[in-house]
């Protein structure tokens, strides 16, 4: 039976600007979608859920864990992607990249190596282990992030705008990866489009939730909202 997210009147500013005043929310769902204009508060609010992000008030658990005190539990909770896998990517051999994550959560170098290459081998990567990650293209990068976060198991994974800069194919196959994971997922999404197979859609508004439901009461709101903006902009 799944705790899922709890986010209890969270406070949080970033560089003294407030982001969250008073955030407060239940999420159980197998498939959430965030969408939002910039500076909603999207990125944000998921940095919380990785336990990345200290608020100021409040408190932030998933599945019981407090994810920004017990950073141990967080790895084997949580997993975070960043838009930009080159944010994400410290090491320069993908073994080392995926095998880190493990080595962090306490396992011996040489066990870490060979889970992160059975990792590889479930992928159909196996080839990849000792290539240079800047060799890969951007989707590749990506996947690599995700097989880092998948080899620490984790319960939950938060996916920020995946989509970004990755051509017509790509996308569609991130989208498929995406789709087939056991675990629960939070993406947030500029694309409503991408997230319209979604269990439960959060959209999120300077800091505040203005709507919470099914794709198909909160999508067709939220694009009218868009495109009647849209209409306003000069460009
Ligand atoms: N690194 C940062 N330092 C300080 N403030 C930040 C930083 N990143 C974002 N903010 C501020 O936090 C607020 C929320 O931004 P956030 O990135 O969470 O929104 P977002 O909905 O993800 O936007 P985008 O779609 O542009 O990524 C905004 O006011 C933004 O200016």
């Amino acid at each position: 039976m799944t705790k899922g997210i709890e986010i209890n009147n969270v406070a949080l500013a970033r560089e003294g600007q407030p982001v969250f005043a008073a955030l407060s929310l239940r999420l159980a769902e197998r498939r959430i979608g965030v969408v939002g204009r910039n500076g909603a508060g999207k990125s944000s609010l998921i940095r919380l859920l990785a336990g990345l992000m200290a608020p100021q008030a409040g408190q932030v658990r998933v599945e019981g864990v407090d994810v920004v005190r017990d950073r141990r539990a967080a790895l084997h909770t949580v997993g975070i992607l960043f838009q930009n896998p080159d944010h994400q990517i410290i090491f320069p051999v993908v073994i080392e990249e995926i095998a880190f994550g493990l080595e962090q959560m306490g396992l011996p170098r040489a066990e870490a190596r060979a889970r992160a290459q059975q990792v590889l081998e479930r992928h159909g990567r196996a080839d990849w282990a000792e290539r240079l990650c800047h060799t890969l293209s951007q989707g590749q990068r990506q996947l690599l992030c995700l097989m880092a976060v998948l080899a620490m198991q984790p319960r939950w994974i938060f996916f920020d705008e995946p989509f970004a800069s990755l051509d017509l194919p790509t996308t569609l196959a991130v989208e498929a990866r995406i789709a087939a994971l056991d675990q629960n997922v939070v993406l947030v999404t500029h694309d409503p489009a991408r997230v319209a197979g979604f269990d439960r859609i959060l959209w999120l508004e300077a800091g505040e939730v203005v709507a919470d439901g099914a794709p198909d009461e909160v999508l067709p709101r939220y694009r009218a909202a868009m495109e009647a903006l849209a209409k306003d902009l000069a460009c």
